[in-house]
């Protein structure tokens, strides 16, 4: 039997993801260490690295995906959006991976998650995103944000350009460390990035989408 159809026949726990689905349902956000192993993120930012420095990367711009206007007082990082049908090899692993959560969180939680649109991103130093809410940018289908961080494993506190989370409790500081990627429910958390002081911090970002 092929590994895919006895998927479909047996559900398997997967303890990672239950965790993620824990996380979320109790705090809006999950933050896992190691999603992506330090191999694979090395993989995912020579695929970033390489089409940044063959100047394929944009201004981002806020707004929607079709309706885009350049702000740099609101953000600063320069984007370029995946495309999954055309994806290299890193960006086959890294869809894989996520697909796997997607069709978890589906199955477990009938989260009816259809559309997914994910980019990649760099952070120059003194760039930062100011604080905001991912629905904003036009789109209430954002369901999930997922950020995946591809920094080098020398990332310092003094690097700055944290995620800061803010919840009703807290607010919360997390940094940009390889391998980790920080979930969270779009149209209820806001967050910012702070200033980047040195350095340049990359990324991957998508929203899992409903509808
Ligand atoms: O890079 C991050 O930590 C968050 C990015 C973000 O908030 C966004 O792109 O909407
Ligand atoms: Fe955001």
């Amino acid at each position: 039997m092929t590994e895919e159809l006895f998927e479909q026949l047996e559900f398997v726990e997967n303890p990672l993801f239950e965790t993620i689905i824990d996380n979320l349902l109790v705090q809006q956000y999950s933050v896992v260490n190691n999603f992506f192993s330090s191999e694979e993120v090395v993989v995912l930012r020579n695929s970033l690295l390489a089409k940044y420095e063959a100047e394929r990367f944009k201004k981002s711009a806020i707004g929607s995906k079709t309706n885009e206007e350049i702000d740099k007082t609101v953000r600063g990082d320069f984007i370029l959006w995946m495309d999954e049908n055309s994806a290299n090899q890193a960006e086959q692993l890294f869809f894989r991976k996520i697909n796997e959560l997607v069709n978890y969180l589906n199955k477990t939680c009938f989260l009816g998650i259809l559309h997914k649109e994910f980019h990649y991103a760099v952070y120059p130093t003194g760039t930062f995103y100011k604080r905001h809410l991912d629905t904003f940018q036009n789109d209430d289908r954002r369901k999930l944000s997922i950020v995946c961080y591809l920094n080098e494993d020398n990332w310092l506190p003094e690097n700055g350009g944290e995620l800061t989370i803010y919840t009703e409790k807290e607010d919360l500081d997390i940094l940009p460390i390889p391998g980790r990627i920080v979930i969270f429910e779009s149209q209820i958390l806001e967050h910012e990035v702070k200033v980047v002081k040195a350095s340049e911090r990359m990324s991957i970002t998508g929203w899992l989408k409903t509808r």
